[in-house]
């Protein structure tokens, strides 16, 4: 069911560092950043060549990932985000299975224009895990 791993997500407390660090300090190819208010964040992605990694940062005053950064001020990895052919399909198998799916359980538009949606982090080993259908 899950396929090619798409990002692994870092939440960051100064975007336009960590970016800067990935650009100079690392050599990277860094984007601008772009808002998403309905997922209460401000993005960056980076693209390498196997994967993207996307700097997170709290957009709005309900941002999801405000409780994450509070818990670890100088940042960690977020979430990691696996592709998957037809997410309706993965979401109802998640569900027979006892997985936690966030929020409403239909999807909701991603940073790339597509379906997404979150499995909570304490059914996967303590990861967040996002599905992002390709
Ligand atoms: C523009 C979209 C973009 C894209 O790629 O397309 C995105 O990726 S948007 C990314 C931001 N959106 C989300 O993360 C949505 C899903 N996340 C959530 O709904 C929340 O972050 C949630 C429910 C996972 C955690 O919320 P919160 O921290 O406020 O809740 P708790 O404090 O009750 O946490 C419960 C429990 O989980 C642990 N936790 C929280 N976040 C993470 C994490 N990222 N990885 C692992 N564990 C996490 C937290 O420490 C609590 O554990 P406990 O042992 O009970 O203390
Ligand atoms: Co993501």
């Amino acid at each position: 069911m899950i396929g090619r791993l798409n990002h692994i997500a870092i939440a960051v407390p100064d975007l336009a560092a960590a970016a800067q660090q990935y650009r100079t300090i690392l050599g990277a190819e860094v984007g601008a950043p772009q808002d998403e208010p309905d997922h209460g964040v401000t993005v960056v992605f980076i693209q390498l060549p196997n994967t993207k990694i996307e700097l997170l940062y709290p957009l709005g005053d309900d941002s999801p990932i405000r409780g994450f950064l509070d818990k670890n001020p100088s940042g960690g990895i977020h979430h990691m985000c696996f592709e998957v052919d037809d997410i309706l399909a993965a979401r109802d198998r998640l569900l027979s299975e006892g997985a936690r799916v966030l929020g409403s359980g239909d999807p909701k538009t991603g940073a790339h224009g597509k379906p997404v949606l979150f499995l909570h982090p304490k059914d996967f080993n303590g990861c967040l895990i996002e599905l992002e259908e390709i």
